[in-house]
């Protein structure tokens, strides 16, 4: 855009000029009637001339070499300037001849003359300053015009001038004073008045402070480097002043880094390209029979550039020509990648836009180097005012017709919860991000700021050329910059043209249970099972249908928020279900979380007819439950054909509308939501067995109404297993403390860099979303339960089907069936007391099948107790004696 906008500008001035030259080669009379305008343009035409660069270069050599010429004469000055200067005292006497006395300096008379009045008439040893000023202007002509050039030199004329008064002054006051008949005037006839008229008035003391402020001074004004370190080492009590300090050292030292690397890069694609180009190349010769090389068109690009753009034409075989054609288009891509080439604005202001009420505030004075960005503090959903849920039409199905669901009132008082932002924090972040991208070349513009309750999303748009993985691949570098831990690189955004860096804000909101129920968006909902878990970073309301989903997987490290989340859900599904609707089945292996549910067991929770507590916690009865399910599945699909539908939804509906007589065992379906915290504790105590059966529930039980969520701190590869992962397609990832085990739960990474505290991602197939968790407290959750517990509620829990029995006696095993080696397994178990099939396998080299058939015959006999669990099998019969007895008995 610049180079198009400079080409505009030199168009219009060679228009501007062809213009003038019309004007008054055509126009004589305009000419003579406009004497003014006459000189106006030879001026203009002057200007233009003295700004070409071809004579800027000039003068700027011939300034150079005059302080070239100044310099070597001063220095000559030193050494014959005692002699020479009789001489040049008398250059003016007709009677003084030159050539008798030959002037020793190496610039001669004029360089005599010249030095004498530098040094001794003007500034001594300062005038060197001003030399060096000649000698920079000259430089600065060279390389720059205009106004740039005047600006330039005006600041160098301020810091020279000034420093040549100050060694002047310096000079005059000390060696001058020690060495008084010296031919040289090291300060020069000023320094000397300088010093003597400073004397008068303040003294040695006041010259010498001055002579210190003033170095102070010109030191300051060498650099703003300089400034920034001065307020580092005066602020330095102040620790965000030296976490600056050390951020930018720690900013340049990376930028070096970067640029070691890029070199490297560089070198090694350089090698590369030659190779391929020498591979690609193919003979195509023609009219000159010239050795013609063809190098084939690439679309590779480095740094973002069309690599080798030219080099899809045809170029001389020469290998050397190759070499240089490759390197230009490196060194071109990094000139390019360098500079940035999007537009820059002047002044800018930060724009506050508030997404509810669309409100445009601008703050004045708060002005952006490079860029306009939107900062977008999301207001969040439209919020019911009635908290009451709404009165359900108690139709034929509702049996507790005096139950309503419970108000979000016993959710506590809500606490207007502003979401508060700091504008300094992500000022400072978005410099830090574009920053620190710049420095491994990779320049971006912020484009958009949404700030959300826990993470602000920033949006940035590379440079065109830059790759995305590049900017992927420095996700930690830009987390260290910003010394935080969370951050997340979406690139790219999907549906935008933007690459969003998600950075968690150093003071999070929480976000809370009711903020997120009362919302339009939760109370209107229509789904089947309303789970609202939380919020956007955007902070918009995020549901789902856990009907549909149909099985949730939900992993973190310990404390990172799982059983927050799953209360969430429970909660979400408690305000908007009547205990005719919905069960839960409850496993908790840790004892205590669910502990404040048993309340409401008369009208959410389902167990076992012969279970003695609401509240699965003996991992005993674990199996046997989901065993129970697995019938009631079975029960339910075979009342869902007699009905002739295919799910319960539909099924519901029938009975509902009164389509399915009672007496031939129709009922009304409740939603069945088992709920497991730690999943990791039921595969150890109870291994495949638990495995089987859930994998059977979650391949089938959608239609049948039954879904679940199992919760587990260790999400390794040996608790959620193949056969897990596959039947549970949605997921939610709390803070992990390793990639691997973010893999493991979403199969990407992203839950290691989470922050904690309700932070998480939800996954559902498709795109990963990060979400912040609902949080309800303990006592908001008593409350819950209580509101529920006081009201109707039916004689007794939801009674599941009885499981199938398993472990029945197997039958005593006859003589003829019983395998060969039965007497000798047998005598070896009662001698060792281990009931166990891999000791049977070892001890007589036997397969796992075979082992196993010889122990339920030992358990036929009544030699081994039945399969407790994973537990090892007792071995009931401890005499041998008694074994042999037996064993005679069976032989008969
Ligand atoms: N959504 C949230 N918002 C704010 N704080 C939260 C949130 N979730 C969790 N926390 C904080 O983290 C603490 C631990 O949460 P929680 O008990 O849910 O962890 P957990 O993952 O279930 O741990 P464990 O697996 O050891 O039981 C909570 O007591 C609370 O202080």
């Amino acid at each position: 855009m610049t180079t198009n906008k400079e080409s505009d500008k030199k168009k219009s001035n060679n228009k501007n000029t062809k213009k003038g030259k019309s004007v008054t080669s055509k126009d004589s009379h305009y000419k003579e009637a406009n004497p003014d305008k006459k000189e106006g343009t030879f001026w203009k035409d002057f200007g233009t001339f003295l700004n070409k660069k071809v004579v800027r270069g000039f003068f700027g050599i011939v300034i150079m070499a005059i302080s070239v010429f100044m310099l070597i004469s001063v220095i000559s000055f030193f050494f014959s300037g005692g002699h020479d200067q009789a001489v040049v005292s008398n250059l003016s006497d007709p009677s003084v001849d030159p050539t008798v006395e030959p002037i020793r300096n190496v610039g001669k008379a004029l360089g005599a003359c010249l030095s004498q009045w530098l040094i001794n008439d003007l500034f001594g040893l300062g005038s060197l300053c001003l030399i060096a000023f000649v000698f920079m202007a000259g430089l600065d002509l060279f390389f720059l015009s205009g106004k740039d050039y005047l600006i330039k030199v005006l600041k160098r004329f301020a810091f020279y001038g000034f420093l040549c008064l100050w060694v002047s002054l310096l000079c005059g006051l000390i060696v001058d004073t020690l060495e008084p008949g010296s031919f040289i005037q090291w300060g020069g006839q000023n320094g000397l008045y300088l010093e003597s008229w400073l004397r008068d008035r303040i003294g040695y003391l006041g010259i010498f402070l001055l002579l210190l402020i003033v170095l102070f001074a010109l030191f300051l004004f060498v650099s703003e480097d300089n400034y920034n370190k001065l307020h580092g080492w005066l602020s330095f009590a102040s620790p965000q002043k030296r976490a600056e300090m050390k951020e930018s050292r720690r900013l340049r030292k990376a930028e070096k880094i970067a640029k070691k690397r890029l070199e490297e890069e560089k070198a090694e694609l350089l090698d590369t390209k030659i190779d391929e180009a020498s591979q690609a190349s193919t003979v195509v010769d023609d009219k000159d029979d010239n050795l013609i090389v063809q190098i084939d068109d690439e679309e590779e690009s480095f740094g973002g550039e069309p690599f080798m753009e030219q080099s899809s034409q045809a170029v001389q075989d020469d290998s050397s020509d190759l070499t240089n054609l490759v390197s230009d288009s490196l060194s071109q891509s990094h000139l390019e990648e360098e500079e940035p080439t999007y537009d820059t604005m002047d002044v800018k202001n930060h724009i506050i836009q508030d997404s509810e009420d669309n409100e445009v505030t601008q703050l004045e004075g708060d002005r952006v180097k490079d860029e306009d960005v939107m900062i977008e503090v999301a207001k969040g959903d439209e919020v019911c005012n009635d908290l009451n849920m709404e009165p359900q039409k108690p139709g034929q199905w509702v049996e507790l017709r005096r139950y309503h669901l419970p108000s979000l009132d016993v959710l506590g008082p809500d606490e207007e919860t502003v979401m508060e932002y700091d504008k300094a924090e992500i000022d400072q972040n978005k410099e830090l991000i574009v920053s620190t991208l710049k420095s491994f070349k990779m320049p971006v513009r912020v484009e958009k700021v949404t700030v959300g309750p826990t993470i602000t999303l920033y949006e940035v748009i590379p440079e065109a050329g830059i790759k995305i993985s590049r900017i992927r691949s420095i996700e930690d570098d830009i987390a260290m910059s910003l010394k935080s831990e969370g951050i997340r690189i979406i690139a790219p955004m999907p549906g935008k043209g933007t690459i969003g860096i998600e950075v968690p804000n150093s003071q999070p909101s929480i976000v809370t249970l009711r903020s997120v129920l009362a919302s339009k968006k939760y109370r209107e909902s229509t789904m089947e099972l309303p789970v609202a878990i939380g919020k956007t970073i955007t902070n918009e309301v995020f549901m789902f249908d856990l009907a549909k989903m149909p099985h949730l997987l939900i992993a973190g490290a310990t404390g990172q928020g799982k059983s927050v989340g799953l209360n969430a859900m429970i909660a979400s599904l408690l305000f908007k279900k009547r205990p005719e609707e919905l069960k839960f089945v409850l496993v908790d292996p840790k004892m205590l979380e669910f502990s404040l549910y048993e309340g409401m067991e008369r009208h959410y929770l389902a167990m076992l007819p012969d279970a003695t507590s609401p509240i699965v916690t003996d991992m005993s009865q674990v199996v046997p439950t989901l065993k129970s399910l697995c019938v009631l599945m079975d029960e339910r699909y075979a009342l869902l054909a007699a009905a002739r539908v295919r799910n319960i939804k539909e099924y519901n509906t029938l009975f509902k509308e009164g389509k399915l007589p009672p007496n031939k065992k129709h009922h009304f379906m409740p939603y069945i939501v088992l709920i497991v915290d730690e999943f990791a504790d039921l595969i150890m105590t109870s291994g495949k067995e638990v495995e089987m059966p859930i994998a059977r529930i979650a391949q089938k039980a959608r239609a049948a109404g039954i879904h679940m969520v199992i919760a587990t701190q260790r999400p390794s590869t040996d608790i959620i297993t193949g056969i897990i992962k596959a039947n549970f397609p949605a997921r939610i990832a709390f803070k992990v403390f390793s990639m691997i085990d973010s893999r493991t739960i979403l199969d990407s990474p992203g839950a290691n860099q989470l922050v904690g505290r309700g932070d998480m991602l939800f996954n559902q197939g498709k795109d990963t979303i990060r979400l912040q968790c609902a949080f309800m407290d303990t006592p908001e959750n008593e409350q819950l339960v209580h509101e529920i517990a006081k009201q109707e509620s039916f004689t007794s829990a939801y009674l599941l089907p009885d499981p199938p029995v398993e472990n029945e006696a197997k039958d005593a095993p006859t003589a003829d069936s019983l395998d060969d080696l039965f007497d000798e397994v047998a005598r070896m178990v009662v001698s060792s007391q281990v009931g166990s099939t891999s000791n049977i396998q070892r001890r007589f080299n036997v397969g796992y099948n075979r082992a196993g058939r010889l122990m339920d015959q030992l358990e036929g006999a009544g030699i081994v107790s039945p399969q407790d669990g994973s537990k090892p099998r007792q071995v009931l019969i401890q005499d041998e004696g008694l074994l042999e007895s037996l064993l005679i008995q069976i032989h008969g």
